[in-house]
Order: C-alpha cells, then sequence, then structure tokens
C-alpha cells in the first residue's frame, strides 16, 4: 500500500481516464463504436435513470477485457449482522451511547464483506427509500472477490486502518480524516495491511451532492476541487473470482473466471471519490451565538422536500472559537431529525467523556440531548477569549430526516451500548431561584 496513488479532481465532473499502457483506449468522438479499440467491450453503468434531468444525470461509459456480464448465476450467502431489516427489534427513544466496537480476534480472520455490521436503519431499499448506518471491522484483505451494492450508495468513514478501494475505476487509498463514497453497483475490494474499523452511511435514494451554500457565495464548506476519483487501472488475471452482491438488502455470490477489475479506460461523471476532511473551509460565527450543525455539511442526500435532508455528512473539525457572550458548547436540544454520531479521533466538545473514537451514539427524533453536566458547567464558567475547538479532532454525525430503528445488534449483540449514558445529564443542578 506504499505507492502514492494518482487522482483526477473535481466533484460531478465529466471525467475521462485510460490506463497509461493502452493509450487511444477511449474511443474518439463516440461511445460505441462498431469495435473498441485494443478489442475492448464498452458498457455503460447508470447511476440515474436515462431520462433524469441532464444536471443530475449520471453515467460512466466502462472500456473492459470482457462485460461484467460473464458470469455464473448468482446464490445466495450469509450475511448475519449487515441486514436491511429492522423490523424483529422492539423501537428504543432513548439516548444511546456505543463504547468503541470490536476489532475482529486476532486469531480470527476476516475481511470487510465479513466484517459489516448494522447498527440502525429506515425504509427499504425495494422502494429505493431509506438509509442504513453500518460498522465495519476487519483484519484481512479481500482475496479474489469484490462487492457492489445494488441497493444504494456507501459513504465509508474509516476510524481506524487505511482501505486500499480497488475499484473499476481504479484505486483510493483512504486514511482515517478522510471519506470515500462509492456509488450503487461500482464493483470494489478493500485491502488492508493491519486491522481497520470504521462507519458506512448507505442511502437509498440518489446519490450524495455538495450542499447549496446561500449566502456563503460561491466557495467554502468542502470545496470541488478537493474531490479526488481514481484513474484508471486494470488488471488482466483469469482467475476465479467472486462477486458478491447486496441486493433487496441480503448478500449473493456468483463465480467468475477473470478479474472484474479489468476496465482499460473509462469517462463520465458516474464515479467513485475521496475526500481528506482536513480540506473543509469552515464557517462559523464572529459575533455571538451557537450556529446550528448544518454549516459543517460536507455531502447531502436530499429529499423532494427543499432543505430536508435523507441524510446529511456533517463533520466538527478543529476550528477557532470567538463566539462572545455565549454558551459556546453545543446546545440543548430535541431535534425532528435523529442524529447518529461517531468520533473518528479525539475528543467531542460537548462531551469530554464516555463518548469514544470507534464509538457512536444516537440521538433520535425529539430525543432530548446536549452537552453534559461536566461541560455545561465548564462553558457556564469559561473566560471567552479566542480559543481552539476539537484540536486533533474529528467527530461527525450522519442526520436524517427518517426515523432510524435500532437493529438487535445494534441494541444488544454487540454488547455495547453503554446502559448509564442518560447518567450524564443527571447532575445538571437546577440553578433557578426566583432571581435574575
Ligand atoms: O448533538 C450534537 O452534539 C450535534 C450537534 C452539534 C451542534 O453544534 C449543534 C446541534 C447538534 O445537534
Ligand atoms: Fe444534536
Amino acid at each position: 500500500m506504499s505507492s502514492e496513488l494518482k487522482y483526477l479532481c473535481g466533484f460531478g465532473n465529466e471525467f475521462s481516464s485510460e490506463d497509461p499502457r493502452c493509450p487511444g483506449a477511449l474511443p474518439e468522438k463516440q461511445n460505441s463504436p462498431q469495435k473498441c479499440p485494443y478489442g475492448l467491450y464498452a458498457e455503460q453503468l447508470s447511476g440515474t435513470a436515462f431520462t433524469a434531468p441532464r444536471l443530475e444525470n449520471k453515467r460512466s461509459w466502462l472500456y473492459r477485457i470482457r462485460p461484467s456480464v460473464i458470469h455464473n448465476p448468482f446464490i445466495p450467502i450469509e450475511s448475519a449482522n449487515f441486514t436491511n431489516d429492522w423490523s424483529n427489534n422492539h423501537p428504543n427513544p432513548n439516548q444511546m451511547r456505543w463504547k468503541p466496537f470490536n476489532f475482529p480476534d486476532k486469531e480470527e480472520s476476516v475481511d470487510f464483506i465479513q466484517g459489516l455490521q448494522t447498527i440502525c436503519g429506515a425504509g427499504n431499499p425495494t422502494m429505493r427509500q431509506g438509509v442504513a448506518i453500518h460498522v465495519y471491522s476487519c483484519n484481512q484483505s479481500m482475496k479474489n472477490s469484490c462487492f457492489y451494492n445494488s441497493d444504494g450508495d456507501f459513504l465509508l468513514v474509516p476510524q481506524s486502518g487505511t482501505l486500499r478501494i480497488t475499484t473499476e475505476f481504479g484505486k483510493i487509498d483512504v486514511s482515517p480524516t478522510e471519506i470515500c463514497v462509492v456509488q450503487q453497483g461500482m464493483r470494489f475490494s478493500v485491502s488492508v495491511d493491519k486491522e481497520a474499523r470504521g462507519y458506512i452511511l448507505e442511502i437509498f435514494n440518489g446519490h450524495f451532492e455538495l450542499p447549496n451554500l446561500g449566502p456563503i457565495g460561491a466557495n467554502g464548506l468542502a470545496n470541488p476541487r478537493d474531490f479526488q476519483t481514481p484513474v484508471a487501472h486494470y488488471e488482466d488475471r483469469d482467475e476465479e473470482y467472486s462477486i458478491v452482491s447486496k441486493y433487496q438488502g441480503k448478500l449473493f455470490s456468483a463465480k467468475q473466471s477473470h478479474s472484474p477489475f479489468d476496465v482499460v479506460a473509462w469517462h463520465g461523471n458516474y464515479v467513485p471519490y475521496k475526500y481528506d476532511l482536513n480540506k473543509f473551509m469552515t464557517i462559523n460565527t464572529v459575533s455571538f451565538d451557537h450556529c446550528d450543525p448544518s454549516i459543517f455539511t460536507v455531502l447531502t442526500c436530499s429529499s423532494n422536500k427543499p432543505g430536508t435532508a435523507i441524510a446529511d455528512f456533517v463533520i466538527f473539525p478543529p476550528r477557532w472559537s470567538v463566539a462572545e457572550n455565549t454558551f459556546r458548547p453545543p446546545y440543548f436540544h430535541r431535534n425532528c431529525m435523529s442524529e447518529f454520531m461517531g468520533l473518528i479521533v479525539g475528543k467531542y466538545e460537548a462531551k469530554e467523556d464516555g463518548f469514544m473514537p470507534g464509538g457512536a451514539s444516537l440521538h433520535s427524533m425529539m430525543t432530548p440531548h446536549g452537552p453534559d453536566a461536566e461541560c455545561f458547567k465548564a462553558a457556564t464558567e469559561a473566560q471567552l477569549i479566542p480559543s481552539r475547538v476539537a484540536d486533533g479532532t474529528m467527530a461527525f454525525m450522519f442526520e436524517s430526516s427518517l426515523s432510524l430503528s435500532v437493529t438487535k445488534w445494534g441494541e444488544k449483540s454487540c454488547q455495547k451500548l453503554d446502559p448509564d449514558y442518560f447518567k450524564c445529564w443527571m447532575n445538571l443542578k437546577k440553578q433557578f431561584n426566583g432571581e435574575k
């Protein structure tokens, strides 16, 4: 994993890439010539309906050694705790906090697919409406196997360990404090050089977009030029390969006798990409009051209701805090959206203890939450000088307008739910005595 990979820059661009071993592999002027250069097969991968409006329309053309269609039939395989079925657990509106999820046991060999477990979700992939939140934990590279998701897109948030993600479009390295989006249908295989752990947001509706900037203007937050897409890289390996598909929430596997990473050249705007969260340009108050966390939105998957996301990916990056006469940490609140949070590194500003890297929290719709008693006391008494917040820290939130149901694994079998979480607010004392 030591080699430095090259990337193409931009978000939503019309990209094109040829493996340098085959110059001229992209057909000129057209997508489907009678015979493709180098005897390649042309194959389109659609990410939107053929007739989606031009601004939303996503598709790529792949020029490959063999078309993807050459494979044996899919057969169902065990998917254990990786699921889109949240119907078998009773709803629970309590504040939830998970201790860090386990890495695989040292004696066990677990690859990325085997190490996927689902914490919560909403909706249904057959209706293309909903989200799922998973964690992965693995210590082995996927060997002669690849994965694709028929149900939606994955946003991967590594918390520990670098992932080398080989895709049909080329290779991507993603490390903690970087994220990667692999969209519906794109085949990929994950290699690790040590144990790795992280979070995944799966969306069944549409794709992620950059949020509108409104009065902020044309620049800021996650800038489009900082998104990186891999360059074409093919392998010509005639070996047995397993293609694992997530389809209607279940896993299936099919065998073929060649590598699926045989794309010599491609062009289009439907691509996998990565983004370094440290490049986020943070906007915040320079006068008073705590802004809503929407100022930290990196990517959004919008619903049909303006301003209401199926899911937002929001970060809490290191920054200056300068607000005057203000209670600076996150406020107490009850939200009509669901808030799932994770911590990649450091300490989260509203909770110094108990919320740990590799752990998580869920504050469901209308479930009250906010700073713990210690944070409240410290922030109420703090001298309001300009100060750094969250230095060396990266927390994130998956915020959804859907009501998330926790799976049995998430609530019970993972054995990470902290039964004492509610106690962190119990020491908030009555301060009112009728006097101003
Ligand atoms: O609950 C949380 O910690 C996330 C959050 C942060 C913030 O700054 C304001 C609102 C909010 O929900
Ligand atoms: Fe919140």
